[in-house]
Parts: structure tokens; C-alpha cells; sequence
């Protein structure tokens, strides 16, 4: 896999399910993606287990910057947001071993001093990330998300930062994307949930992180070769 410039020979909007698997036969590890296009492909590899995650992506960077994406669930690290993003793609270029883009997201409350811990929501729901702010006047909270780009293995992740503030409200809305129910972003009456997806991709956390990405994309024109390792 190699990185050339001018933009040339790139396929802009390619949007590859790849699949990796991973068998065991013979006793022996094995290895193989499959999937419709993967032999020719050509763009950068966004990882995530996350099927919504992937809907935005798709739908705010359209065919602006190329890329297929991998599901893929990367271990769940603990720490600084931009370190834990910048693991995860590390992770991300070593296994698919090309060029990557991975995000990590995370709300944060300000009366809990910006704390971030992941598994808040799976363990204690909308209703317990209220409680969590109950004995506190100040339910602001801002969502993040940090994008990281790894170019390849061993090359250091480039991160893209996106922060939209708000607040933290009873759940309202549709509950099929994580914490949207509870985050009302300043200035819009609707919690994520409520607003239709075009406005949320405007104004959102991961909508303002991908706008850096795309002007990265553009002014950096990246050819992306696979030589078939990937
Ligand atoms: O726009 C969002 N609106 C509401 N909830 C969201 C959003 N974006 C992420 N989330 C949730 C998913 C997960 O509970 C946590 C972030 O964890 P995070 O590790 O970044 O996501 P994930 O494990 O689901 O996917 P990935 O495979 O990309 O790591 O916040
Ligand atoms: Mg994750």
C-alpha cells in the first residue's frame, strides 16, 4: 500500500461492506475478507462495530472523501478520548494493514468534571445518565467525537476533533442510537433523537469532526494504491 500524489485513480464513494473472517482450519489461523469490490480496492478503511455510526459517516461525507468500510469491533479502551482514538486506529491500520479511519465518541458532563467512561450507557440507560446529573444544577454536556487517520501500519494517527454542546434531558425520541434520546443540543428545542438526520448530521459532534476530515482530504489529495495486501 502506498500513498502518491496527485489525486488520480481513486474510487470516490466506494462504499465496500468488507467482511473479515477469521477460521480456523487445519489448526491453523486463517484469514481471508471477503466481499463484493475488495480486489480493487482503493480507499481508506473506516473500522466500527457501530452500524449507525456508519450511516452518518455515509451520509455526511458522500463522495467527498473515499472509503469502504470494515466492520470490525475493536477493543473497548479506557483513558484520554484522543488517545483512546488514536489506539484504535493504530489497531485498525495494523489488521487491515492500509490506510484507516476510525472515531471514538464520547459524551461528557460538565458538573462531573468532563468525565468519560464508556460503559455508562449499556449499564444504567437514558434514565441513569439523568440520575447521574441529579444532584447537580448543571446538566450541560458536550458530545465529541475525535476521527483518527492512520496513512498505514506504524504511521502515527491524525486526529479530527468535532464537539457539539448541550444539555442533558429525560429521554425523548426514538431510542435506536445510544445516547440521542438524552442530548439536547444548545440553541434546538429537539434532542438528537428527535431531530431529522440531515439536521443532526449538520450539526453534530460527528458532522464537525468529518468537516475536518474532508478538508483534510481535500487539500492533501491523496492517491491511495492497494498493492493487494490489504
Ligand atoms: O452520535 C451518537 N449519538 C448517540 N450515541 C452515540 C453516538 N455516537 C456514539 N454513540 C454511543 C455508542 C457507544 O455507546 C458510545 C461510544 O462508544 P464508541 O466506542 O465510540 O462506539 P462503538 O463501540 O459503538 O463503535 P466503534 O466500533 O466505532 O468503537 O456512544
Ligand atoms: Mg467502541
Amino acid at each position: 500500500m502506498s500513498l502518491l500524489l496527485p489525486l488520480v485513480e481513486i474510487d470516490f464513494g466506494t462504499e465496500v461492506e468488507q467482511h473479515r473472517k477469521e477460521d480456523r482450519g487445519n489448526g491453523r489461523r486463517r484469514r481471508s475478507i471477503c466481499g463484493a469490490g475488495v480486489a480493487k480496492a482503493k480507499a481508506v478503511t473506516f473500522v466500527t462495530g457501530n452500524a449507525k455510526k456508519l450511516e452518518e459517516v455515509r451520509a455526511i461525507l458522500g463522495a467527498s472523501v473515499p472509503f469502504q468500510s470494515l466492520k470490525l469491533d475493536l477493543p473497548e479502551l479506557q483513558g484520554e478520548p484522543e488517545d483512546i482514538s488514536k489506539e484504535k486506529a493504530r489497531m485498525a491500520a495494523s489488521q487491515v494493514n492500509g490506510p484507516v479511519l476510525v472515531e471514538d465518541t464520547c459524551l461528557c458532563f460538565n458538573a462531573l468534571k468532563r468525565l468519560t467512561r464508556k460503559w455508562f450507557l449499556e449499564k444504567i440507560g437514558h434514565e441513569g445518565l439523568n440520575n447521574l446529573l441529579k444532584a447537580y444544577e448543571d446538566k450541560s454536556a458536550y458530545a465529541m467525537c475525535i476521527f483518527s487517520l492512520a496513512l498505514g501500519p506504524g504511521e502515527e494517527p491524525i486526529t479530527f476533533v468535532g464537539k457539539t454542546w448541550g444539555k442533558i434531558v429525560p429521554a425523548r425520541g426514538p431510542t435506536d442510537f445510544g445516547w440521542d434520546p438524552v442530548f439536547q443540543p444548545d440553541g434546538f428545542e429537539q434532542t438528537y433523537a428527535e431531530m431529522p438526520k440531515s439536521v443532526k448530521n449538520q450539526i453534530s459532534h460527528r458532522g464537525r469532526a468529518l468537516a475536518l476530515v474532508k478538508e483534510h482530504f481535500a487539500s492533501a489529495n491523496y492517491t491511495i494504491h492497494n498493492d493487494g495486501s490489504a
